[in-house]
């Protein structure tokens, strides 16, 4: 499941998994041949006679894997998205205060009740230049793509000198890039680590990066480590994904929409990753044209960092 076939050829998508035990023909075998005992009759008892099968179709397929979950993470690394699944999940993502700590994606169960729950998918840290390839954040923001909806983490108490608005932005942008209509799937801001800033700051920090985003949709403000205001955030985000299961057993159609709008940031995503993969490989040809040419270039010593 959450598996997309891709004919590497023609770009074209073939088969999209979605559901357990969908089946999907991605080739057409070949004819199989047919022996002498097919060509036995009453006058023809050892019948010498055989036909060759036709080959089967030949074709290159890419598989892409993305995660399937409900909710999904976006964030700059360390916005504290494990920690947040850690809370409210029973999964236990590896949690640090360093970027990076991620490095697959991570599925937690949120059950709000005995019967109801829904899925929240944990992937990597973007950074600034995800979307070009740079760092890890290329091969992940694809699992964004499934979700319906997705939350926006934003550190509220950086370590570092860039501010929560601008950080905010940075992922808003990288999304962007990524896929133009991801970026206008639902999405709440969540402003987290709450719980680092005095009291009688939080709202205007609050404040302040609505601000720079103008941002119009839903907002809450938490702290992932001390489970403040996740209740709530928990339980609408619960009511929101009943309510679109309510609609699509209503009404059908909308289920085909959903999977329109999926191909589109799919083959947008395709597009975009594969442009900026070339656009990388140019780079690299490039500096090792320099290095070929440029005598200077053997006196610089490499340090190796593991
Ligand atoms: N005080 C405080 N610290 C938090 C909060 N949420 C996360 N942290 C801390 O922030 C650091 C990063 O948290 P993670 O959950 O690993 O962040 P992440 O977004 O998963 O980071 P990557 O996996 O690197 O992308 C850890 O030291 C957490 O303990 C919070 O609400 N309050
Ligand atoms: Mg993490």
């Amino acid at each position: 499941m959450g598996t997309t076939v891709v004919d590497v050829d023609t770009d074209e998508v073939l088969a999209d998994l979605t559901y357990i035990g969908q089946r999907e023909k991605v080739a057409q075998g070949g004819f199989h041949g047919l022996g002498n005992t097919r060509y036995k009759s009453s006058v023809n008892r050892s019948p010498t006679q055989t036909t060759k099968g036709s080959p089967g179709e030949l074709r290159n397929l890419r598989l892409e894997l993305k995660v399937l979950a409900d909710v999904g993470l976006l964030g700059l690394p360390n916005a504290g998205k494990s920690t947040f699944i850690r809370s409210v999940s029973a999964a236990r993502p590896k949690v640090a205060d360093y970027p990076f700590t991620t490095l697959v994606p991570n599925l937690g169960v949120v059950r709000t009740e005995a019967h109801r729950s829904f899925v929240v998918a944990d992937i990597p840290g973007i950074i600034e230049g995800a979307a070009e390839g740079a760092g890890l954040g290329i091969r992940f923001l694809k699992h964004l793509a499934r979700n319906r909806v997705l939350l926006h983490l934003v550190d509220m108490a950086p370590w570092d000198e860039q501010s929560p608005a601008e950080s905010a932005k940075v992922a808003v942008r990288e999304l962007t890039r990524f896929s133009a209509t991801l970026a206008q799937q639902p999405r709440w801001l969540v402003l987290n680590k709450l719980d680092l800033l005095p009291e009688d700051e939080r709202e205007s920090a609050c404040q302040a990066v609505v601000d720079a985003l103008d941002w119009q949709g839903p907002v809450y403000s938490i702290s992932a480590l001390n489970k403040m205001g996740l209740q709530a955030l928990v339980h609408d985000l619960q009511d929101f994904l009943d309510a679109r299961v309510a609609a699509i057993a209503e009404n059908p159609a909308l289920l085909d929409e959903e999977q329109a709008t999926r191909a589109i940031i799919d083959h947008e995503a395709r597009v975009n990753l594969e442009r900026l993969r070339q656009e990388m490989r140019a780079k690299r040809e490039e500096a090792d044209w320099d290095d070929d040419f440029d005598d200077d270039d053997y006196d610089v010593e490499v340090e190796y960092v593991r």
